[in-house]
């Protein structure tokens, strides 16, 4: 492999390598991915994000006249997902930083294969509009002996979110195998998340701690995403049509906004904390 410029960031801890690629003249193939991703060999990141102008990249097909930018997002084993939440935060921070784009109080729209999401950068946190979450079916997760009921989400990408049952603490579970779900509800995988209630906050309507395993990265210590589908989990079982939900994950809070029919945000912190050049291999 060549050697690639690439920059570090992470929102909440979940962490990726930034590639820019503004003209889309990069091969970028899964074992490269899995190659700069690797913690041991390589940088180190739950995934990759290539920055491409939407019109040079096939995959933001259509996307073109509403978003300048597409977030090519790749997971850690190489694969592909539609969306991640986290990850146009970072995003965001990276095209800002670079001078890519300007932040404006109305947001700058990212391509995705999700669609278009629109991001507002306030300090170090960035809101996302996001897609709206659609919950849409039961189902269980397993890890170990353990068996949970869970609900499906479809996020953009597709999510499994379970409550924990009998006051057990979120940190007894063993997450570092993949939970079991059902293929047939799920055939190209899912993000399962975990979660128990939290000691309410004056600024949230519901508090929760979750802990993710997410499909192509394993655990990871926080998902944009996961915590969209959590919260909208969190407020259909509390029977509230909108709301705040503050979400603690293991790298830190994430929050989820739905005021509006069709508005549901997610805010964070987005930070890069390196950039370098890979040594061609
Ligand atoms: N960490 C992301 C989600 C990344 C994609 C996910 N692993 C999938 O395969 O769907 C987020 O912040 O949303």
């Amino acid at each position: 492999m060549d050697g690639v410029n690439f920059t570090k960031g992470h929102g909440a801890g979940n962490d990726f390598v930034i590639v820019e690629d503004v003209d889309g003249a990069l091969d970028l193939t899964p074992a490269q991915v899995v190659a700069l991703c690797h913690r041991r060999f390589g940088i180190g990141g739950d995934g990759v994000l290539r920055v491409v102008r939407t019109a040079k990249d096939p995959a933001a097909a259509g996307q073109a006249a509403e978003a300048e930018w597409f977030m090519d997002y790749r997971n850690s084993d190489g694969s592909i997902a539609e969306m991640c939440g986290n990850g146009v935060r970072v995003f965001t921070r990276y095209l800002v930083t670079h001078e890519l784009a300007e932040p404006s109080p109305t947001g700058i729209p990212i391509a995705t294969r999700a669609g278009v999401m629109v991001a507002i950068v306030e300090g170090d946190q960035i809101r996302v509009h996001m897609k709206s979450p659609r919950v849409y079916a039961a189902s269980t997760a397993t890890t170990g002996p353990l068996t949970f009921p869970g609900v499906a989400v479809d996020c953009g990408n597709p999510h499994l979110v379970c409550g924990l049952h009998d006051g057990l603490p979120l940190d007894s579970l063993d997450l570092h195998v993949g939970p079991g779900f059902d293929r047939a509800l799920f055939p190209a995988g899912v993000n399962v998340e975990f979660v128990v209630g939290a000691e309410p906050l004056p600024e949230a309507d519901l508090h929760v701690a979750m802990r993710v395993f997410e499909r192509g990265s394993g655990e990871t210590l926080a998902c944009g995403t996961g915590a969209l589908a959590v919260g909208a989990v969190a407020l259909r079982d509390a029977g509230l049509a909108m709301g705040v939900v503050a979400i603690d994950l293991p790298g830190g809070r994430l929050t989820v906004t739905h005021d509006a029919e069709d508005r549901w945000w997610l805010a964070g912190p987005a930070v890069l904390v390196a950039s370098g050049e890979t040594t061609p291999a």
